[in-house]
């Protein structure tokens, strides 16, 4: 294993959680306990894991945090009155409702219930359309954290050419407007490929940095990558195994195969999975801090 290729997240998320002890102190000093509620419609299992680890990194900062959860045959009437609630209760800085929701929720309707304020996940249309703009209000987590990821191992984004695998709201669209963005200092050339583009592995290999996440394990092999490109794999993908869990995480790039080609890859897990949970800590503090006109950065 060529052990340098391999960027983690760890170290990365480890730096902005420094910045996050920073800013919180500042904000506890004025008497601002910033506080994130998070909202789990169900008992998807990746989801549970993933909200537990929101808890319990709030309660490690020393940030409050509540779990919302609800059982899966939630009302959407039942779900907008609850975030209602949220939106007018002052002592809630930051909201998050857990996606995927169970399919007889709308998640659009959702999304623009939330206090665009509150919005820790730049989901809200206001959010995406200021994110777009370039001047956003909080950057998107994984996006964000994969951003800071670049820029800890110093990869040059510049002028380079991105390609982006998925279209999705939470990660490639959001993805492809960082990358090119002057905002962001990335300054890429992107592009978007996905389920329906026509000879996809063309694309691909053009890509001095190729970022995975069309949600398909193992998808990306080693011919549709070119030699020496950077490879950020954003896919969790839980595949059948003889073990304890019964199962082990892949991500949406065939690891083993496309390592060698590659000048940098992100490993499933402890890649990019752990910047996106520091990112929405650092989100939390920045809402907090705006709703009560207090400086941080
Ligand atoms: N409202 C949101 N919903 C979802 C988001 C989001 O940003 N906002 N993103 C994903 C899930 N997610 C956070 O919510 C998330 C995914 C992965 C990880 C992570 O730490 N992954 C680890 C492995 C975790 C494991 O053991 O299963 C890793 O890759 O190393 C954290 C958060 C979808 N929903």
């Amino acid at each position: 294993m060529q052990k340098d290729k391999l960027l983690k997240g760890k170290p990365v998320a480890d730096h902005i959680y420094g910045q996050v002890s920073e800013r919180l102190k500042i904000l506890k000093e004025k008497g601002i306990l910033p506080r994130l509620t998070v909202i789990l419609v169900g008992d998807d299992p990746a989801s549970k894991v993933y909200v537990s680890r929101k808890e319990k990194t709030c309660q490690k900062l020393g940030m409050d945090s509540e779990t919302l959860h609800l059982p899966a045959a939630t009302s959407q009437a039942e779900l907008l009155q609850l975030i209602e609630k949220l939106n007018a209760d002052r002592s809630t800085h930051g909201i998050l409702v857990q996606l995927p929701l169970p399919s007889h929720i709308d998640e659009h309707r959702v999304l623009l219930k939330i206090d665009p304020d509150k919005d820790v996940d730049c989901f809200h249309p206001r959010n995406v359309g200021l994110l777009v703009s370039g001047k956003p209000y909080v950057l998107p987590c994984t996006p964000a954290g994969i951003v800071e990821m670049l820029k800890y191992y110093q990869i040059q984004t510049e002028g380079k050419h991105a390609v982006i695998i998925g279209r999705s709201n939470i990660v490639g669209k959001p993805m492809a407007n960082l990358l090119m963005q002057k905002a962001s200092a990335a300054n890429a050339t992107v592009t978007v490929v996905h389920s329906r583009t026509k000879n996809l592995p063309e694309f691909t290999r053009q890509a001095d940095i190729l970022v995975a996440a069309m949600g398909r394990p193992e998808f990306v092999k080693a011919d549709m990558v070119k030699e020496g490109a950077v490879v950020i794999d954003v896919g969790i993908n839980r595949k059948d195994a003889d073990n304890e869990k019964g199962y082990v995480l892949v991500g949406d790039v065939a690891f083993d195969e496309v390592l060698p080609k590659a000048a940098g890859i992100t490993p499933v897990p402890g890649g990019v999975g752990p910047m996106t949970i520091a990112m929405l800590m650092h989100n939390t503090l920045t809402v907090a801090a705006r709703q009560n006109q207090i400086a941080i950065d």
